[in-house]
């Protein structure tokens, strides 16, 4: 008997992807780009960068399938065997969100929830998302409802929290001269005009963890902009450093609170390139850790699931 029964609601997990391989990086980038070849200068530096990351594997791959295959533990627990059954769904790399809707016609679901593992909402991003699983589920007749944003859901508070606190008690007799600098991929910057919420989201999610951390000292900065010519939303994360290091800050924890995910942006944008900066210029940078799978992460990522079904249902 197939997993998903007739009546089984059918989750698309979304993600952004990664590489299979070294040698995949050009055809994710020429995704990433839509359908333009990246540069023969933009793809050695990509390359590089991954390299500097990956020791052979891919950690996004592995952590998007740990946290897909965590949530479905979740909701079996939550709503019993059978009820809900997931399905990844990637922006980037397959199997791509088009393949993930796929699958779920090929096993009969015709209710979804679509879900995208960042938890704040920009049209730019998780919009995107939506509006390609959306149109697929319309090519198969299944209806797809999203969940929006779960930027401010206590459990995921609370796991973020509770990294901060972690965070900052590395600091030992620091720890309360530390500054939190809670930080998010960049858009470009005419993502403002379109009255988005993703910055204030983002900031709420924020003011949120510093609350429930006891935290006072603490600041927003934007991470891992592109090179695309157009102005991105800024102050980049060196910037900020550079600031704080004029101002004589000496201990700083990052908190990359728009991603979940240990990744490129992460161990290299934060880790490599961050840190360096920061020493460089006499600051300690530490990082909390990534929620990956964390149980309250995934206990958020169900509740808005099952939410947003029985919204429906009622
Ligand atoms: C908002 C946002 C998130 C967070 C929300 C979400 O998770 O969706 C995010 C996450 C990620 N971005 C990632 C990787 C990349 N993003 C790029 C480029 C771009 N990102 C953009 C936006 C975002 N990106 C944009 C507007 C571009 C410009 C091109 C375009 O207009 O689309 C490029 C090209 C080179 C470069 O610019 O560095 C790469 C390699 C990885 C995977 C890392 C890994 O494999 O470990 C992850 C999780
Ligand atoms: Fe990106």
């Amino acid at each position: 008997m197939s997993r998903a029964e007739s009546k089984a609601i059918g989750v698309l997990v979304m993600s952004y992807g990664t590489p299979e391989s070294l040698d995949g990086v050009e055809a994710y980038y020429t995704h990433i780009r839509r359908g333009n070849p990246p540069s023969a200068q933009q793809l050695e530096d990509l390359t590089r960068r991954y390299r500097s990351i990956v020791g052979g594997v891919f950690p996004l791959r592995e952590n998007t399938n740990g946290q897909a295959a965590a949530l479905q533990r979740t909701l079996d627990e939550r709503a019993g065997y059978g009820a809900y059954v997931c399905y990844q769904g990637l922006k980037h790399a397959a199997p791509y969100i088009e393949d993930g809707v796929a699958a779920m016609a090929a096993d009969g679901i015709e209710e979804a929830i679509g879900i995208v593992l960042t938890p704040q909402y920009s049209a730019m991003s998780v919009g995107g998302y939506m509006k390609r699983a959306q149109e697929e589920a319309a090519k198969h007749g299944i209806t797809l409802m999203d969940v929006q944003e779960y930027h401010l859901h206590p459990e995921l508070i609370d796991a973020l929290s509770r990294r901060v606190i972690e965070g900052l008690d590395r600091f030992g007799e620091k720890r309360s001269d530390t500054l939190v600098l809670f930080s998010a991929h960049s858009l470009p910057a005419k993502v403002l005009e379109m009255n988005d919420p993703y910055a204030d989201q983002l900031l709420a999610t924020s003011h949120a963890v510093a609350e429930a951390a006891g935290v006072e000292n603490w600041q927003f900065t934007w991470q891992s902009a592109g090179q695309t010519g157009q102005p991105w939303l800024g102050p980049d994360i060196l910037e900020t450093l550079g600031r704080l290091s004029d101002e004589g800050v000496k201990s700083v924890l990052a908190a990359p609170v728009g991603f979940v995910s240990d990744h490129l942006e992460v161990l290299y944008d934060i880790d490599i390139e961050a840190r360096k900066f920061a020493e460089e210029r006499g600051i300690r940078l530490e990082r909390i850790r990534m929620l990956n799978d964390d149980p309250q992460y995934m206990a958020a990522l169900a509740d808005s699931v099952i939410g947003m079904a029985n919204g429906r249902a009622n």
